[in-house]
C-alpha cells in the first residue's frame, strides 16, 4: 500500500513538540497509564511526535498534570483521570501499562494501595487488552530480582525477594504482574511484552519522590548535606530516561514476547555517585551518611544481552550527560519554586509509626 503523501510532514503547533502527520493506517491508539508520571510523560512525548493518538491514564497520585500539560488540548491527545484498579472501557490498539508509585518512599507510604495497583490495576489492563485484541507492555522492574545473589542479573535469574518486607509491596506486586502477563498469554492469547526497568532518571522526575538521583541533586543545588544511607557500599546502574523510551518503543513493536532488561550497566557504589554529584553540581555540601534501610538491594547491575540482541537497543546517552540534562532541569524546578525539601524513608517510617500508635488507641 503506497503511503498517504503527507506522511512526514511535521507541523509547528502551538504544542511543545512537533507532531509527524501519520496515514490512518500506521497511526495507533496507543494507552498510557502513568502517563503523566516521570517515565509515561516523556513516552507520551515521544509517541504524540511520531504522530499517534495518545490517550494518559493517571489518578495523578504521583503523576502530575504539568508533565503532560503542553498535550492537552492536542486533538491526537486525550487525557482521562482514572484509577486503573477500577475497570475502563477503550478502544485501543496498544496499551503501555506504567501506573504504580516507583519511589521506595512513595510505594511504602501506602502499601495496600500499591499492591492493588499492581494486581488489580494489571488484571484490568490485561481484561482490556483481550477484549480490544491490543498488545500490552507491562513495566516490571529490576526490583524482581530483590537483593539479588547473581551479578549482574540475567532474566533467568528468578530473584531473592523478602515477601513480607516493606519493599514487597513493589516487588512482589510487579512479580505477580508478569505472572499475570504470561497466564493471559497463554490461556488466552493476548499479546505481552513485559520490560523490567532499571533505576531510571531525568527531567520531570518528581524532585521530592525520594529517589537517590533527585535527593543528592536537589540537596547538592541548595547546598544541603548529601543524605547516603548506610555505608554508601551499595551499587546502582542509572539510565537516562530517553534511553528506556527508545527501550520501550522497540520492545512494544518487536517480536520478543518474554520479560528484557532495560537499564544501562554503568554502575556506581552509592558513595561514588553522591561524589560525581557534587563534582558536577560544583557544590560545597558535604556527604553524610545515615541509617541503611531495611532489605536495600546490595548491588544491581542489568545484563542486558538480550536486549541488544532481540532489540538491538543499547543505552545512548553517558550517566554524566544525563546527569548535566537533569542538574539542568532541576535548577530551574528550584527557582520556580525556592525551594525543595526532599524526604527520606524516615517521613514515611513516622506515617507508619503514628498509624499503628492510633489503632492501639482504638
Ligand atoms: O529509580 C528507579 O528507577 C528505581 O527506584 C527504586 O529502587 P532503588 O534502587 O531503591 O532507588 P532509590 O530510592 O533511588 O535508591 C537507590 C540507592 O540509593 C540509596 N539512597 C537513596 C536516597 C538517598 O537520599 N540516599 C541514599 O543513599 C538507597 O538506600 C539505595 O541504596 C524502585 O524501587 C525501582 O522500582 C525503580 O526502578
Amino acid at each position: 500500500m503506497k503511503e498517504a503523501t503527507n506522511s512526514n510532514i511535521k507541523s509547528e503547533s502551538v504544542f511543545h513538540f512537533p507532531v509527524t502527520t501519520l496515514s490512518p493506517l500506521k497511526r495507533l491508539r496507543i494507552l498510557v497509564t502513568g502517563g503523566a508520571g516521570f517515565v509515561g510523560s516523556n513516552l507520551v512525548d515521544r509517541l504524540m511526535e511520531q504522530g499517534h493518538e495518545v490517550t494518559v491514564l493517571d489518578n495523578m497520585f504521583t503523576g502530575s498534570k504539568s508533565n503532560i500539560q503542553h498535550w492537552i488540548s492536542h486533538p491526537n491527545f486525550n487525557l482521562i483521570n482514572h484509577d486503573v484498579t477500577d475497570p475502563i472501557h477503550l478502544e485501543v490498539d496498544r496499551i503501555f501499562h506504567l501506573a504504580c508509585p516507583a519511589s521506595p518512599p512513595h510505594y511504602m507510604y501506602n502499601p495496600i494501595k500499591t499492591i492493588k495497583t499492581s494486581v488489580m490495576g494489571t488484571i484490568n489492563m490485561l481484561g482490556l487488552a483481550k477484549r480490544v485484541r491490543a498488545r500490552i507492555l507491562f513495566t516490571s522492574t529490576s526490583e524482581v530480582y530483590g537483593d539479588p545473589t547473581e551479578h549482574p542479573q540475567k532474566e533467568t535469574y528468578w530473584g531473592h525477594v523478602n515477601p513480607i518486607g516493606p519493599r514487597a509491596c513493589y516487588d512482589e506486586g510487579k512479580r505477580v504482574g508478569e505472572t499475570m502477563m504470561y497466564a493471559y498469554r497463554d490461556q488466552a492469547g493476548v499479546d505481552v511484552r513485559v520490560a523490567r526497568i532499571f533505576n531510571t532518571f531525568g527531567p520531570r522526575m518528581n524532585p521530592s519522590d525520594g529517589r537517590v538521583v533527585s535527593n543528592f541533586i536537589v540537596q547538592a543545588l541548595q547546598g544541603r548535606d548529601l543524605t547516603v544511607y548506610g555505608d554508601g557500599k551499595a551499587t546502582r546502574s542509572f539510565q537516562y530516561v530517553d534511553d528506556l523510551v527508545a527501550g520501550l518503543m522497540a520492545l512494544m513493536e518487536g517480536s520478543y514476547d518474554r520479560p528484557v532488561n532495560i537499564g544501562n550497566p554503568d554502575e556506581y557504589t552509592i558513595r561514588q555517585f553522591a561524589e560525581l554529584i557534587q563534582k558536577l553540581t560544583k557544590t560545597n555540601s558535604s556527604i553524610v551518611h545515615k541509617p541503611s534501610t531495611q532489605d536495600d538491594p546490595q548491588q544491581r547491575r542489568p545484563d542486558i544481552t538480550v536486549a541488544s540482541r532481540e532489540l538491538a537497543w543499547r543505552p545512548k546517552t553517558s550517566v554524566k550527560e544525563g546527569l548535566r540534562r537533569t542538574i539542568h532541569y532541576f535548577s530551574h524546578e528550584l527557582e520556580k519554586s525556592g525551594e525543595i525539601k526532599t524526604v527520606g524513608p524516615g517521613e514515611y517510617a513516622a506515617v507508619t509509626k503514628k498509624r499503628h500508635e492510633d489503632r492501639r488507641v482504638v
